[in-house]
């Protein structure tokens, strides 16, 4: 088949239907930890940039301010150390369950590459891998580009035919993920609490990554999907991370009494691309302006979108935002990532097993009513409305 032709039948084969979960075991016999990568000296930043932004229409000016961002840190984003952390922390995991599966780590845009990650498991002989991404939503950019950066890896390497890659679920809401949210939001609630501040005027924002609203409008699978549900505005990326700010600020009541009186939004942060094309709103800095005007003295921000402290948390947050806050008068902390809390590292780990094992979807943990989330992406779910469907991996074939 042409590519001309894959691609034409990816985009018309809207309404295909297929298991959402494999609840059969399947023998995957090595995990392809994915992540996004980041620059490790001053020389690597622009490269970097150009292989995120390949082909996006990312305006240069926005590529020079990202680019100051690393320089500001010497270039390195912690992004790479904090992957090998995760590595070994799994692979710790997993000896201490006696799961024999190997760990390979590749990244979508800075070495280690995935190409090289596949290449060097297929020279060990394993065949079936079963692909973790440290992203936890469903859209374009945090779910099906990294599908299709699997599936270009496999071509690249020539491992096409003989190497498959699924994907765990998009866990957002398995509680692994969600625990170590509610852990932070509690602990900086008591400590706002503790210091005298009323709780009606203790504001959380839950901040996330901001993308192009046509692509949250696809994300999911798409409409004419059986899968397919109305998700409001912001699609799927939106209505899943609405889902588990809710989830936190529950169990945070649970725990805390008054801390039912404390007001919440979830915001967006780290937009790029040009002006004229809309994204996802509001912004983090310009919600926290606004707060004293609304009575706020103290905001916890929340890193709800993202798995580590990397150079999205380090400068748009604890740099930017937390300066935003301090020009505000609030009292303000910004709360932990899942980074290697046990809790999130076990439950990437539940995740593996309940693939090897063919869990029931029914007998899966999901804190949201929108989970659990299928194992198999629909066909041409998370749509990227500005390129158009590559061949991905870990989805519906056409
Ligand atoms: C949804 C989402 C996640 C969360 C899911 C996931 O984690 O995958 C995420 C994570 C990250 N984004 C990161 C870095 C960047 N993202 C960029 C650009 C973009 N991100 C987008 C979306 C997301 N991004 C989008 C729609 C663009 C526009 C261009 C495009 O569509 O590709 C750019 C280009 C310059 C700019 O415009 O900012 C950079 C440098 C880093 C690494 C940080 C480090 O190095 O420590 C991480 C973890
Ligand atoms: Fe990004």
């Amino acid at each position: 088949m042409s590519s001309t032709e894959q691609l034409v039948s990816y985009a018309s084969d809207a309404a295909a239907s297929g298991p959402a979960h494999v609840e059969v075991p399947v023998a995957y016999d090595a995990i392809l930890l994915a992540g996004f990568g980041g620059p490790e000296g001053q020389e690597d930043v622009i490269p970097f940039l150009r292989n995120v932004t390949r082909g996006r229409g990312i305006p240069d000016e926005r590529l020079e301010e990202v680019a100051h961002h690393y320089r500001h840190f010497g270039g390195v984003s912690p992004i790479n150390a904090q992957n090998r952390a995760l590595k070994a922390a799994l692979e710790e995991e997993l000896a201490r369950r006696g799961l024999r599966l190997p760990v390979y780590w590749g990244n979508r845009n800075w070495a280690p590459y995935l190409t090289e990650a596949v290449t060097e498991a297929a020279d060990a002989g394993h065949t079936t891998l079963l692909g973790l991404a440290t992203s936890a939503y469903s859209s374009f950019s945090s779910c099906r580009q990294y599908r299709e950066d699997f599936a270009r890896a496999l071509e690249d390497s020539g491992l096409a035919d003989t190497v498959t890659i699924d994907k765990v679920r998009q866990y957002f809401d398995h509680p692994g993920f969600v625990q170590p949210f509610i852990d932070g939001v509690r602990d900086a609630v008591s400590g706002f609490l503790a210091d005298g501040v009323p709780a009606a005027s203790v504001h959380v924002l839950f901040s996330t990554h901001s993308i192009p609203t046509a692509d949250a409008q696809r994300s999911g699978p798409r409409e004419g999907d059986p899968r397919h549900r109305d998700f409001g505005e912001g699609g799927a990326y939106a209505a899943q991370h609405l889902a588990v700010a809710e989830v936190v600020m529950a169990a945070v009541a649970a725990e805390i009494p008054q801390a039912a009186d404390v007001s919440w939004e979830l915001v967006y942060q780290s937009r790029s691309g040009p002006p004229t094309q809309p994204w996802l709103e509001p912004d983090v800095c310009d919600v926290i302006e606004e707060l004293p005007g609304r009575g706020a003295q103290a905001v916890a921000i929340v890193p709800v979108g993202f798995m580590s402290d990397h150079m999205e948390v380090m400068w748009d947050l604890d740099t930017e935002a937390l300066e935003a806050a301090e020009a505000a008068g609030l009292r303000a902390v910004r709360t932990p990532t899942p980074g290697i809390d046990p809790v999130f590292v076990s439950g990437l780990v539940d995740l593996v097993e309940e693939r090897l094992n063919g869990t029931p979807a029914g007998d899966r943990p999901h804190k949201t009513d929108l989970g659990p989330w299928f194992d198999v992406c629909r066909t041409a779910c998370c749509e990227n409305v500005r390129a158009g469907f590559k061949p991905a991996a870990s989805g519906l074939k056409p």
